[in-house]
């Protein structure tokens, strides 16, 4: 059974349409990419299958159910890490365990959790640092750590690495893939960055057109990064002209 499926989505941000008759079904465990050119209706789609924005119609159902909402055991991670500037690295970790309710009742195992995952990132010396005092890799990291410190199933991530020099960026992939496999999540990633799905998807759906419907949805190999190259071209950013 899909763990996520939307079924004839459409999406109206008042009089335009950005997406229509969008099908999509991603498998509890699956690791998917989300192609397409600037503008397409990627973000939006994402936040559809978070249950953060309702579908314009056609549903989204969770586990076989429909739901409205936001989906439980779902966390999105973004471009930028949306910290907050007056806490602690430890504290902003913490922050899904006060708003569930876990701190107040368990704040030693609350730490121990948060503080396992600082050290699992490479960030434990800085628990007790501000963001502002972190580098940019680090900051994205934080925001990794509170997103699996609410325990997710489904990771979803927009464009996480955009903001990040190559070589953060590839570090940060690399941890975000162990993360995954460690947890067993299902990940989704809306990126324009071929490389970002070559390494952390075995999946690539592609939005394109106006309204825009899922133009492609294909399997990748052992050789991922020239599949979608051969697909795309030799720009990261192709999609943005192949599926126009
Ligand atoms: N709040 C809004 N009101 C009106 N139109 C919006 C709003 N948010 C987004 N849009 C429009 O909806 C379309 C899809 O936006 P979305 O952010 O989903 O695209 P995207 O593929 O993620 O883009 P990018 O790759 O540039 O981040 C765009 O044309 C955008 O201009």
């Amino acid at each position: 059974m899909s763990q996520l499926s939307l079924q004839g989505v459409a999406f109206r941000y008042g009089a335009g349409t950005v997406l229509e008759r969008v099908d999509v079904t991603v498998a509890a465990g699956e690791r998917v990419g989300i192609l397409g050119r600037s503008g397409v209706g990627k973000s939006t789609l994402l936040q559809i299958l978070a249950g953060l924005v309702a579908p314009s119609s056609g549903g989204l159902q969770v586990e076989g159910a429909a739901v409205k909402g936001p989906v439980p055991g779902c966390t999105m991670m973004f471009q930028r890490p949306a910290l907050l500037p007056w806490a602690s690295v430890l504290d902003n970790v913490l922050l899904p365990a006060r708003l569930a309710g876990r701190l107040a009742r368990d704040r030693a195992a609350c730490e121990r959790e948060a503080l396992r995952l600082l050290d699992d990132l490479g960030l434990a010396e800085h628990a007790q640092a501000k963001p502002h005092q972190l580098s940019g890799g680090q900051q994205q990291r934080t925001a990794l750590a509170r997103a699996l410190a609410s325990r997710p199933r489904i990771l979803l991530l927009d464009e996480p690495f955009s903001a990040l020099d190559p070589e953060m960026r590839s570090a940060l992939r690399a941890d975000v893939l162990r993360l995954a496999r460690q947890n067993d999540l299902t990940l989704v990633i809306v990126t324009h960055d071929l490389a970002d799905v070559a390494a952390l998807a075995s999946r690539a759906i592609v939005l394109g057109g106006r309204p825009a419907r899922v133009t492609a949805d294909f399997r990748l190999g052992s050789d991922a990064e020239a599949d979608l190259r051969r697909r795309f071209g030799a720009e990261a950013s192709a999609p943005r002209r192949a599926a126009a």
